[in-house]
């Protein structure tokens, strides 16, 4: 696998006379370029002429032009288009509105609709809590993003965001059933998105922040945690953390070191890289380090950014200065939540015995598996072709459900270090190996698992409003 390009598969519609070719010469064809034919369906037969669609995987979009023009220079073979089966499941966009109940008739319609559903509406005037009852609002989450750090690609925009946002909706409802709208916007002002996302709070049950750089991320999100009562929840910051310190349980579980012994070293002190820090903190790391584009964080420097202030009064005790190759020099995990490229199979060399190596920025992780696999003993990535996939996707449908059952008014530590510890602990100790650090995505146990124990920490920290048996429907 190109980890440049993951999986490109393309439909090539080919139009193959039968008096000249075959479709054995456009396999050998395909063949002698590299490409590799995972499916071929025939379209329409007619004496002179088959039109088959043939699925070829490539490893770029480069060398799929180059198999199209090989294909069209051929006698009797006319490629009529090609479509890419990225692009194909993203037509139209991903999600659709449906409704719970069918609108038979006129009885049907006055119910839901007026004059009855007035009923509904004076009763949650009268009481507002009933929003819960009788509104989507109790299980629909808002994802809200301004596109400014959409994965690893940056400031891409809101129209650009909206495939990730879409996506993690489709996860929050694959995995915990849970509602969830893509809402991305057309500012970066952190005023403004706080006072949208306030107006629009009254639908929704808690709201998931997604791809907000920082620092602005910080600042929006604490305000909007202030002013609403439902969870408000950075992603990128605390699911990345939730999972990222499941994986440290569990890797140094397997390389037998304690938390508390570890030198860890991470790169990108943005969103998810202050989070991670400060939830390995709270779960008794004590030897951290940040490295910025601009080097090590370190108490001799002043920042701009009021987050790196903080970090550098928190983390580093041997106050280390310089680049990431002075930082890992006996480092026994690195945390890349950065960009590509960033680590070295030299760096890796230099780290303690058993390295553990998170690299995981997307949708190009800091370093490929196979570069660092002659070096590493426990790899990870946030990229699902790959075993132990870190990824927030983890964590965020299971949290929600667990503060949404609970009626949670915010997502707080205690919660999401039992969303922590419900991950870990899906793997059993015996079950552990290096690549099997982390559950599975597809391990629907564990939303279940992380759901329960972050309900019970909702209700143990006083955060849960629900009473657990409510039985008034009017
Ligand atoms: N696996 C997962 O679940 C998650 C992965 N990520 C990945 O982590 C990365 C960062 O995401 P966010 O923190 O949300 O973005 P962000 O924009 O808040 O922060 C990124 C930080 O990394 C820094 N950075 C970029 N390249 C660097 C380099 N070569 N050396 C040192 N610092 C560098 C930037 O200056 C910035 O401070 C992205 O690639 C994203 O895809 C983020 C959230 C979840
Ligand atoms: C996984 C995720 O949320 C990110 O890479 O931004
Ligand atoms: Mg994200």
């Amino acid at each position: 696998m190109n980890v440049n390009n993951p999986g490109i598969s393309l439909i090539y519609r080919l139009e193959l006379a039968n008096s000249v070719t075959t479709f054995a010469k456009v396999a050998s064809l395909v063949g002698v370029t590299g490409g590799d034919i995972i499916a071929v369906d025939v379209i329409r037969v007619s004496q002179d002429i088959v039109v088959r669609d043939v699925t070829i995987n490539v490893s770029n979009r480069d060398h799929g032009k180059r198999i199209s023009d090989m294909l069209n220079s051929e006698p009797g073979i006319r490629v009529v288009a090609v479509s890419d089966r990225t692009f194909l499941v993203h037509l139209g966009g991903k999600l659709e509105v449906s409704p719970k109940i069918q609108i038979k008739n006129r009885d049907d319609l006055s119910r839901v609709y007026t004059p009855h559903v007035a009923r509904i509406c004076e009763a949650i005037r009268d009481d507002v809590s009933k929003a819960y009852q009788l509104t989507i609002k109790r299980n629909t989450v808002a994802v809200v993003s301004d596109g400014t750090a959409v994965l690893g690609l940056g400031d891409i925009g809101p129209y650009a965001a909206m495939p990730v946002m879409e996506g993690k909706a489709m996860l929050f409802k694959q995995f915990a059933g849970i509602d969830a709208f893509p809402i991305c916007l057309d500012t970066k002002d952190p005023d403004e998105i706080v006072r949208i996302v306030k107006s629009i709070a009254p639908a929704f049950g808690g709201i998931n922040l997604e791809d907000i750089g920082s620092p602005r991320c910080f600042a929006i999100e604490e305000q909007l945690r202030k002013e609403l009562d439902i969870p408000v929840f950075h992603d990128d910051q605390h699911g990345t953390a939730v999972v990222l310190l499941a994986g440290l349980i569990n890797a140094t579980k397997l390389v037998k070191k304690d938390l508390s012994d570890l030198k860890v070293v991470i790169v990108g002190i943005g969103a998810a890289g202050v989070a991670c820090t400060k939830m390995m903190l709270a779960a008794g790391v004590t030897n951290i380090i940040g490295v910025t584009l601009e080097g090590i964080l370190h108490r001799g420097k002043d920042y701009d950014i009021p987050a790196w202030n903080w970090y550098k009064e928190h983390t580093n005790p041997a106050n280390v200065q310089g680049t990431l190759a002075d930082a890992i020099v006996d480092a026994d995990v690195f945390i890349g939540v950065s960009g590509p490229g960033v680590l070295k199979p030299e760096h890796i060399q230099k780290m303690a015995r058993d390295p553990i190596v998170f690299a995981m920025a997307n949708p190009t992780p800091e370093i490929t598996p196979e570069e660092a696999a002659p070096y590493v003993r426990v790899m990870a990535t946030g990229r699902s072709d790959y075993p132990n996939q870190i990824n927030n996707v983890l964590c965020f449908p299971g949290i929600f459900k667990g503060a949404l059952n609970a009626r949670a008014s915010t997502i707080n530590e205690e919660m999401k270090l039992a969303a922590a510890h419900a991950i870990a602990s899906s793997i059993k100790d015996e079950e552990l190996t290096e690549d099997y650090i982390i559950p599975s995505v597809f391990n629907q146990s564990v939303v279940e698992k992380v759901a329960d124990a972050v309900s019970k920490a909702a209700y143990e920290s006083g955060v849960a409003r629900r009473e657990i048996h409510h039985t008034d429907n009017y």
